[in-house]
């Protein structure tokens, strides 16, 4: 995480970091809204997996190859052993706990994406696009799972502004006194505005005529690339949920 590149690890600058993520996770749902939903991409073919899956597994071993994955945040799907970097790679500051990097919802983050997010802002149909569908795909799930990841680090900055808080529920292995804590209801209102209103600016059509000072409000939001209120729904029921599973996944082994 660049919050963790060496200047001190803070709330405020992971949650810097949390509030570019949007960026990455609106912009490659706006790409992949481009395409239908394109069903036959996501079903197996005989003897091998689907496309998606087979794009994602090959698609990972050259980004390993490349220095990817080495960070805790950067955590790849489907369980895969991946090849060690060809170059040498520069490393990153260890500010977590060594546990981090066994802590993966990506699991959860798949069933979800394929199962419960896409059919809410892609349209029905099939326009044959297979491979570019399964890269868009692939850049949607390596931006949310990225995002959810960085809960590692939200929690250890969490830990260390209050061990003598979050000590007592670790020790007693209490998932939901955790949960309690480490919730800011305030700040997750504030997230799901800004993503709506994210989703609503980045995906407008721009043109030249455009007049200045012309509201953004509902009344545009049947042509906004993707739905603003889907962006706020999977906020609210999967990415912060799933963010803050994150956390206590990664709280609960603080100590140990
Ligand atoms: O900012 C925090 O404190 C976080 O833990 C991150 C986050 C989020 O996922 O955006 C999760 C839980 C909090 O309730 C608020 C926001």
């Amino acid at each position: 995480m660049d919050a963790g590149g060496g200047e001190q690890l803070s709330l405020a600058a992971v949650r810097d970091q949390l509030i570019r993520e949007e960026d990455s996770i609106v912009f490659a749902l706006i790409e992949r809204a481009k395409r239908p939903r394109n069903a036959p991409a996501y079903s197996a073919a005989a003897g091998c997996g689907s496309v998606a899956e087979f794009f994602v597994r090959e698609a990972q071993v050259l980004h390993a190859k490349a220095g990817h994955y080495q960070k805790p945040e950067d955590v790849p799907f489907l369980s895969q052993d991946l090849p060690p970097p060809v170059f040498p790679t520069k490393g990153y500051p260890k500010v977590l706990h060594p546990f981090a990097s066994s802590v993966c919802v990506n699991d959860a983050i798949w069933k979800m994406y394929f199962n419960e997010l896409l059919p809410l802002f892609t349209a029905d149909g099939d326009d044959g696009n297979y491979a570019e569908t399964v890269a868009l795909d692939f850049a949607c799930l390596q931006a949310l799972s990225r995002r959810i990841h960085c809960g590692k680090y939200v929690a250890e900055v969490k830990f260390k502004d209050a061990p003598q808080d979050y000590s007592p529920p670790i020790r007693a292995k209490d998932n939901n006194a955790l949960m309690n804590l480490l919730t800011f209801t305030a700040v997750e209102e504030k997230v799901k505005k800004r993503v709506e209103k994210k989703a609503r600016i980045f995906g407008q059509n721009v043109t030249l005529e455009d007049s200045v000072g012309k509201p953004h409000g509902d009344t545009c939001d049947s042509h906004c690339k993707v739905d603003p209120k889907v962006l706020s729904k999977l906020y609210d029921i999967w990415v912060m949920p799933l963010t803050k599973d994150v956390e206590v996944e990664y709280l609960l082994r603080r100590l140990n």
